[in-house]
């Protein structure tokens, strides 16, 4: 049967990219999505921002819902300083199984927790499953309507402190309506907008940046 397009990602991973650099894997897959085939990373416009406000938290404990082939888990991880954690969640096993072969291919796999599963069931037993007292920076990046209810639920289980930066991805394009409403009127949260683009096109999208303050 026809191979699947995070398989062809794989591939173009594993012919262009060499073990253990990161930049490399980043690169490989932009090439891949820019000149063959459109796929829902990131990306390398967004990427750079989202590359900033890591470096900016510079967090010893992140959290990512939304692995797909885990491009973005590779910019964030390659970041992060040493003895840091990435925890990131994806419930399609076939798109983990991919995440993980890249994660291994950047060599980052020390530094990812790759949890196979649905953010609605993991994040109430983040503290007690991985030792997780609270997260620095967070990238929400999976279904576009589950934003809102998992922000409020990162809140009931006191997995926020004071400070902690949360980036969403496609605030625009596909679009978190119900999500923007919420953290841009929420009295514990102040947030900025930056604008961009979708991953490898010009259609208008951006990433919103909120700051946890109690
Ligand atoms: C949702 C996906 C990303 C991944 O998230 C996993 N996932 C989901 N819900 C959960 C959960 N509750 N827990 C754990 N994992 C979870 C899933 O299996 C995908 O692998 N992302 C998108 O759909 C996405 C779509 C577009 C897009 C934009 C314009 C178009 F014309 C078409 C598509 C752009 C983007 O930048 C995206 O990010
Ligand atoms: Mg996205």
């Amino acid at each position: 049967t026809r191979s699947t397009r995070p398989q062809r990602m794989l591939k173009a991973v594993q012919k262009n990219a060499t073990r253990g650099d990161p930049l490399s894997v980043i690169s490989a897959i932009d090439r891949f999505c820019r000149h063959s085939e459109w796929a829902m990373n990131v990306g390398d416009e967004k990427g750079t921002i989202l590359d900033s406000v890591v470096s900016e938290v510079n967090p010893a404990m992140a959290l990512e819902l939304g692995t797909y082939c885990g491009y973005s888990t590779v910019r964030i991880a390659r970041l992060l300083p040493p003895g840091a954690r990435l925890v990131t969640l994806e419930f399609n096993g076939d798109y983990a199984a991919i995440a993980r072969q890249v994660i291994e291919w950047a060599g980052l796999e020390d530094m990812v927790q790759l949890v196979e599963g649905a953010s609605g069931d993991w994040i109430p037993r983040m503290k007690e499953h991985f030792g997780v007292k609270t997260f620095d920076f967070i990238f929400l990046d999976h279904w576009k309507d589950r934003y809102l209810p998992d922000i409020k639920l990162l809140e009931e289980c006191g997995l926020l402190r004071k400070g902690t930066v949360v980036l969403a991805d496609n605030v625009i394009c596909p679009g978190t309506p119900d999500y923007l409403e919420y953290i841009r009127n929420s009295p514990s949260y102040e947030s900025n907008y930056f604008r961009s683009h979708l991953e490898y096109t010009k259609a208008e999208d951006g990433l919103e940046k909120s700051v946890y303050v109690g």
